[in-house]
């Protein structure tokens, strides 16, 4: 017997696929989702309602926007006055519901104060979709809420299950009246006669109870309405390719010999200094820079054990391959030994493909155990790429310099900081020459690696150019918290950038940060086309503590968003921040990324198992404490390297939620004349055993080599919950450790 079918109508929402994978995993069915602007359906009635008759049930997401405006709602609006021989069971959640809601003519209004990510418990009328259950906690994410005139002043008043005089055809099912500034708030409701059921809050969310039963009983009803009704579904021909959302995947590479790492390791007695160990390449280079990717140290123990255990310095030979490609042209270019070797036009997909391609060419199966990279891709993707696989266009006047650049890494030194090793490997074949002599120059000063006395070159004092004014920054809180209140966005992580001219060589800076903020996610990096762009430079300095995503060779797949943030001010201890921080503005900041991400790697095709192991836990940094959760899944052996990573960008602790429209609305709101660029990008590392890891660039600075000036930027998730002037503190305080660098005053 063919599986039952349900449709999922996607208003862009960035928890849908958390919706739709509590819908298999709770119900007998496949799930199929369209978009609500699928072009074969929004101007033809009869291709629609065709399409409908090949489903058992429809479920209408939530999303941005309004219910009354058919470019919010789509197809969903269509749902309600299909004509009665293709009328369907729907279950509304969120934008679903308030559609479902204004068809049957209760009002949509704003509330007064509102709700995104906050859980609340129900009250309910323990019958319909709400049989069974005892306490329910309700994850909300809303801005508008539907009104049915409900003349009940008291809460526990029988009349809470009546539909009111206004709307006679809703039956309401389940209530939030814990809410004093909004009074009475109805989560939940059925039509007195058609299959339509609707809930104001979010049934899949990591923090909401029930999901799995609620859902299992609206499709007790709507089976029970299908066989009353013996609504017969059409059994659909088989679907042509096209009729099918492409899965976000990529072809993989036709699988070759794999090619072998040569290592040597050397133990260390002492603490091994990152810095001096540097230097120590520099002298012994040709020339080139290294590529450091550094887990920062502080009092000889990493500062974060678990995502900052080894360093990573990569060393490519002068004329090392490099891919590149920009926005704005969207050429990729693969540049080797100082010539352009390749260059054609293409989509953002086939560079994903082309970074796949070149690790799978390079494939090692073998290399020293335990060590995350052997060799690989070392480079970024610019928030400005990610905004491309969204599909949202970022001003194109702001882009133009690479937004994806890579690095090809056969020679590397990684250092263990707890078992204090350090690894020396190369994927060249006959390279033992090198492997030699750098495992002398090491084994010769690796006893006496002068820890902390690294040499700071002659330096010179900075100066500030641009930056936000308190004024400015003030007002874009205010207008995203408008937009907040409208119901365009749950959360918006709003930044600005700050300008900062110093002259001082890149390692000098870099060296002065390590030591002021010392993070695991630590890098100094230099790139250099020679033809490309006209022959473009890079530097980064960087000490972000935040992983955006890591995936082992074995196909665990782990991301560790931050959101919530306390300065460590005199006097604030870890205690004290862990109040601070469980604030239920702070836990709603996390949660909805956490859902968001939770989504991301929901639509990872082949992607098993999505877990939160870890779920707002306060970690302490340098100059900050920082709410983190950690969320997994694991790959399938056959997905390509970057798939996870290509469908989860940009990162969603720097946007907001729901992701595509929050980023449409900062956009305008954030005008900066410039791109975003690295800053609120990744920046990490393939590698060629199969695994990746990947930084948010944040607490970071980067140079184009043609400016001279060094761009920090910097910024916050903005809620309804968020004062202006805590938001612009926020913002100092996160720009700050960069700037005192910058500027020479640590
Ligand atoms: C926007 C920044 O940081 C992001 C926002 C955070 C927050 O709102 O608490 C925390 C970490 C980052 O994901 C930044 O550092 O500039
Ligand atoms: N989660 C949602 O679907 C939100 C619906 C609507 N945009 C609101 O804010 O009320």
């Amino acid at each position: 017997m063919p599986k039952s079918r349900i449709l999922y109508l996607d208003a862009y929402d960035s928890f849908s696929n958390n919706i739709t994978t509590l819908l298999k995993d709770s119900l007998p069915v496949t799930v199929e989702t369209i978009e609500i602007d699928d072009a074969r359906f929004v101007l033809n009635d009869d291709a629609f309602q065709h399409y409908l008759n090949t489903f058992d049930a429809i479920v209408a997401g939530p999303g941005p926007g309004h219910p009354a405006d058919p470019k919010d709602v789509g197809l969903i609006g269509k749902l309600w006055s299909l004509p009665e021989d293709c009328t369907l069971p729907v279950l509304g959640i969120c934008l679903g519901f308030q559609s479902f809601a204004l068809a049957f003519g209760a009002k949509i209004e704003r509330l007064k104060e509102p709700r995104h990510g906050l859980v609340r418990r129900l009250t309910h009328c323990d019958r319909d979709i709400f049989t069974g259950f005892e306490e329910l906690h309700a994850t909300h994410y809303h801005s508008l809420h539907v009104r049915l005139e409900h003349d009940v002043e008291q809460h526990c008043d029988a009349r809470l299950w009546e539909p009111s005089r206004t709307c006679k055809q809703l039956v309401p099912l389940a209530w939030d009246v814990s809410d004093d500034a909004n009074g009475a708030i109805l989560v939940g409701a059925r039509h007195c006669h058609k299959p339509f059921w609707g809930v104001q809050y979010h049934p899949e969310s990591i923090c909401s109870s029930g999901g799995a039963e609620l859902i299992q009983n609206w499709w007790s009803e709507a089976c029970r309405w299908n066989a009353g009704r013996k609504r017969r579904t059409i059994v659909p021909a088989a679907l042509k390719p096209s009729d099918t959302r492409p899965e976000k995947t990529m072809k993989r590479a036709a699988q070759r010999e794999p090619c072998t790492v040569h290592w040597r390791k050397v133990s260390c007695h002492e603490t091994v200094d990152v810095a001096s160990l540097v230097n120590i390449l520099r002298d012994h280079g040709e020339g080139n820079e290294p590529i450091l990717l550094e887990s920062g140290v502080r009092g000889g123990n990493p500062v974060n054990p678990e995502t900052g255990r080894f360093t990573i310095i990569g060393l490519p030979e002068i004329g090392a391959r490099q891919i590149l490609w920009s926005v704005k042209d969207q050429l990729l270019v693969i540049e080797e030994g100082g010539k352009v070797i390749y260059s054609r036009q293409t989509t953002i997909a086939e560079v994903f493909t082309a970074l796949d391609e070149a690790i799978d060419k390079r494939k090692a199966r073998k290399g020293p155990a335990g060590v995350p990279f052997w060799g690989g891709l070392v480079g970024f993707i610019s928030y400005e790429a990610g905004l491309e696989t969204i599909d949202v266009l970022p001003a194109k006047e702001k882009c133009g310099r690479p937004d994806i650049w890579f690095v090809l890494v056969e020679r590397s030194i990684v250092v263990d900081h707890i078992a204090q090793m350090v690894y020396v490997q190369t994927t060249r074949d006959n390279d033992q020459a090198w492997l030699n002599d750098t495992e002398r120059i090491l084994q010769a000063t690796a006893d006496h690696l002068p820890t902390g006395r690294a040499m700071l070159n002659s330096d010179s004092a900075g100066d500030v150019v641009a930056g936000p004014t308190q004024t400015e920054y003030r007002t874009k809180v205010r207008a995203c918290q408008e937009q907040l209140r409208a119901g365009e966005s749950y959360e918006l992580c709003l930044t600005d950038q700050t300008l900062v001219r110093n002259p001082t060589h890149p390692w000098t800076l870099y060296q002065r940060l390590r030591r002021a903020n010392p993070a695991p996610f630590g890098a100094c990096l230099h790139f250099a086309t020679s033809h490309t762009h006209g022959g473009m430079k890079l530097d980064v300095i960087g000490s972000s503590p935040e992983r955006f995503i890591s995936w082992s060779r074995s196909g665990k797949c782990q991301f560790r968003p931050i959101k919530g943030t306390v300065k460590k001010t005199p006097g604030m201890t870890k205690e004290k921040a862990e109040a601070l921080l469980s604030s239920e503005k702070e836990r709603a900041e996390n949660l909805m990324i956490v859902d968001l991400i939770r989504h991301d790697l929901n639509g990872v095709a082949g992607l098993q198992n999505v877990r939160v192991p870890q779920l707002m836990q306060v970690e302490e940094y340098s100059t900050l404490y920082q709410l983190v959760s950690v969320i997994e899944g694991n790959l399938h052996p056959s997905t390509p390297l970057t798939a996870a990573l290509a469908v989860s960008l940009p990162p969603g602790s720097m946007t907001g939620a729901p992701k595509k429209r929050s980023c449409e609305l900062l956009r305008s709101i954030e005008g900066v004349g410039e791109a975003r660029g690295l800053y609120s990008g990744v920046l990490g590392y393939l590698d060629v055993g199969g695994g990746g890891d990947f930084a948010v660039v944040i607490r970071s600075a980067f140079r184009w080599g043609d400016e001279g000036i060094w761009r920090v930027g910097a910024g916050g998730a903005i809620t309804a919950l968020s004062e202006e002037v805590a938001e612009w503190e926020e913002m100092l305080g996160k720009r700050q450790s960069l700037v005192d660098v910058l500027l020479g005053s640590p």
